[in-house]
């Protein structure tokens, strides 16, 4: 099976009420630890890779690893650009091979966000390849305080529409209260569901995705903390909340520090546990083994995405 788009996982996600998995890829160990899980759930999973990535690994190495996970593996996968912030690098891209894209111009105004994603688009399309673009601001930790400043970087529902119209856009990343990385909210989490309501009733049929919505699950916190690690207070996106949204239209559910914390927990118990030990496999295993653990429970308890890759085949 070649690399596959996101548009057939999407369609059935969305009318199966499930979500599929975009892990962020950076290295062997955890594209191997993500398609280890996603083969024993039988589930379609999408790895992507950002700038950071792209430049740490090499896309060529990237690719590489990604298509010897499809032969290895015979699953449904496709490779996504995360977070592409100027045509150059989403023709990059495409050019490179990429199923996907994002292009992200939520920092821009409207008209701007809306001239670059459809020129995106126009160059994706061509040539199969399909794009994800983000239209509302991701919630800084100290942001989102208030109603006001919600409704300043929250995804305007009437917007989203004109945006997806006029972009042509294959999906659609919102911001309802979520953000990037380990520190997610101070106070209790809380997502704008209602918000989300209202877009997908606006949208129907159309996939969303939910960016920053690692949910840095306390036991892999504890266990960084215990052995050397410092950071107190990492705070995620309750499960359950990540299971209500798949029930809208969020087709599509983003996890990175969740990968992060697993491995270097991981990988800190051990250097810890055996300050002799200096073959990198003997703790890269073990941080692999983490990631495949986090993947395949989000797979199957959070997403509702086991056994959907037969559907797929
Ligand atoms: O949105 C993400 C990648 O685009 C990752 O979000 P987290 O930082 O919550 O894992
Ligand atoms: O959205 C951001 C992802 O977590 C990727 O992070 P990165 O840019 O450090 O690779
Ligand atoms: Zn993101
Ligand atoms: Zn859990």
């Amino acid at each position: 099976m070649p690399l596959v788009t996101t548009k057939e996982m999407f369609k059935l996600a969305y009318e199966g009420n499930f979500a599929v998995g975009a892990f962020n890829v950076n290295n062997m160990e955890i594209v191997q630890g993500i398609i280890a899980a996603a083969k024993e759930e039988n589930a379609p999973v999408i790895l992507q890779a950002s700038a950071g990535a792209r430049k740490y690994a090499n896309s060529i190495y990237l690719k590489k690893l990604v298509e010897a996970a499809i032969e290895e593996s015979e699953l449904p996968i496709a490779l996504h650009l995360d977070h592409g912030d100027s045509f150059e690098v989403c023709k990059q891209c495409i050019d490179d091979g990429f199923s996907s894209v994002m292009i992200d111009g939520s920092h821009l105004p409207f008209e701007e966000n809306v001239a670059l994603v459809k020129k995106v688009v126009d160059y994706a399309h061509e040539r199969g390849v399909v794009v994800e673009a983000e239209l509302g601001k991701l919630a800084g930790v100290e942001d989102a305080v208030n109603v006001s400043a919600e409704d300043a970087t929250y995804t305007d529902p009437a917007q989203a529409v004109e945006f997806v119209e006029r972009t042509g856009v294959d999906s659609l990343a919102i911001a309802i209260g979520t953000s990037h990385g380990a520190y997610k909210f101070k106070g209790d989490a809380k997502l704008d569901f209602a918000r989300l309501e209202k877009i997908t009733n606006l949208l129907p049929n159309f996939p969303l995705v939910l960016h920053g919505a690692s949910s840095v699950p306390q036991e892999y916190v504890e266990m960084c903390n215990e052995f050397g690690g410092n950071i107190p207070g990492a705070k995620g996106v309750p499960e359950e909340m990540l299971r209500e949204a798949a029930k809208y239209g969020v087709c599509k559910i983003n996890v990175d520090t969740d990968l992060r914390l697993a491995l270097t927990s991981a990988v800190r118990k051990v250097l810890t546990e055996k300050p002799a030990e200096f073959d990198p496999r003997k703790y890269l295993a073990p941080g692999r083994e983490a990631i495949q653990k986090i993947v395949q429970h989000k797979i199957k308890d959070v997403f509702g995405a086991s056994g959907a890759a037969s559907k797929l085949k």
